[in-house]
């Protein structure tokens, strides 16, 4: 038996849900580009869970069912004013929340298929109320209730800020989300996967794939892109700050992957709307700066940006506070970890590799007073 290091290459599962072939990401067959420019969140969703895209009268009654299960329990939203909001990071609100979420869900530990699709409108649903309550009570303001005429996008935007936000925000929240929605067997997912296939609730699932999701190699690197972004400051600045994180064998947050080698095709999208953004709204140096590191280290590394890498200064342009970033992945990212929950649940095995053992072997039991 011999370790594969990651996994690397290793194909743990059969999917139906999205695939990357030739450096080309599909959801359910569709072309990512496609599905980018013109689908809504919800659209997305509903393809993930249905492998199929709704008619419009589908899509309306989807659209309704998840505005009217935003609401979340009053005892979740006291418990997040508990926190101590000067030092909790968003991301850990988050997975102790949604841990708590299912303790108000009387269906939490029903096992049927459909008693798991309810559940995982549920979360789907409450995610984005959590994330926006959460913002608002550490900045010492209420939350804000969600709005049934509008869209899931909108909806975050609107609980965020107490307003109605501007159509060109929605536009690119919207493409953000359904960009983030799904990405095969990546680690948080494969989590998610692990957790449910001992027959573990929908809610533990998600709990767990959280918890992945918030480590910086993976979610957790659109922060950390900000912060390098920040620490830069001036275009010019950039290239002798990434050398020098480079001699110092320290990793360029937003960059690299462990399988596109020539791209990710989520990345020309964001990299697109980074630029339209950042003018919009004065932030230019911040797509500037990403640029010459994203082409140098293209040159020095033959490493590609990531999903992650632009997202920093699309949010960024939409006044989001930084740490809000891996929470936003997250309440994207939910709509693919439940679409494999459910997909794994349909045809499961426990999922149980085995390890190589490379510890001592043949050692003799001492008592521990001859130690
Ligand atoms: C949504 C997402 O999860 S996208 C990924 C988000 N994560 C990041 O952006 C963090 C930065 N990137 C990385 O750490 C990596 O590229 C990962 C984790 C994404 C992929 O990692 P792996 O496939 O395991 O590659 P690994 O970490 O083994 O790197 C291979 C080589 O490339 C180098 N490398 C990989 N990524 C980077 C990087 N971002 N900066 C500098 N060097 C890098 C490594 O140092 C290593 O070099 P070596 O062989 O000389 O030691
Ligand atoms: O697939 C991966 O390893 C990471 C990634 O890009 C994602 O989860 O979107």
């Amino acid at each position: 038996m011999t370790a594969t290091k990651g996994l690397e290459g290793i194909v743990a599962t059969q999917s139906s849900i999205s695939s990357i072939i030739d450096d080309q990401l599909t959801y359910v067959g569709y072309d990512i580009d496609d599905l980018a420019e013109n689908s809504s969140f919800e659209e997305v969703i509903y393809l993930l869970w249905n492998l199929k895209l709704p008619t419009s009268d589908e899509l309306d009654s989807f659209k309704k069912e998840l505005v009217s299960s935003m609401e979340i329990p009053e005892e979740v939203i006291t418990h997040l004013k508990s926190y101590d909001l000067k030092t909790v990071h968003p991301m850990a609100a988050l997975r102790t929340a949604v841990s708590m979420l299912g303790l108000y869900d009387e269906e939490s530990d029903v096992m049927e298929e459909e008693a798991n699709k309810r559940k995982a409108l549920r979360l789907q649903a409450k995610i984005p109320t959590v994330v926006t309550a959460f913002a608002r009570i550490r900045n010492g303001q209420d939350p804000v209730s969600p709005k049934s005429d509008l869209g899931f996008a909108a909806n975050f935007l609107y609980m965020m800020n107490g307003k109605q936000p501007e159509d060109i925000e929605v536009e690119a929240f919207n493409k953000a989300l359904v960009l983030h929605a799904d990405h095969e067997l990546n680690a948080s997912t494969f989590t998610a996967r692990v957790c449910v296939a001992t027959l573990s609730d929908v809610y533990s699932g998600v709990t767990a794939a959280i918890g992945a999701l918030k480590g910086p190699l993976h979610g957790g690197a659109n922060e950390r892109v900000m912060k390098m972004l920040s620490e830069i400051g001036e275009v010019d600045n950039a290239i002798p700050y990434i050398k020098e994180r480079l001699e110092k064998k320290e990793k360029i947050m937003g960059m690299g992957h462990r399988v596109y080698r020539k791209g990710d095709p989520r990345a020309k999208h964001l990299r697109e709307m980074s630029k339209e953004l950042t003018k919009l709204t004065g932030h230019s140096k911040y797509y500037d700066m990403s640029i010459k590191i994203e082409d140098y280290i293209k040159e020095e590394k033959g490493l590609p940006a990531n999903v992650d890498f632009y997202s920093a200064s699309v949010y960024h342009s939409l006044g989001i506070d930084h740490d809000l970033f891996t929470p936003i992945f997250a309440v994207s990212r939910v709509s693919g970890w439940l679409a494999h929950i459910l997909e794994q649940f349909d045809n499961n095995r426990l999922i149980r590799p085995r390890a190589e053992y490379v510890g001592p072997k043949k050692q003799s039991y001492k008592p521990i007073d001859q130690r």
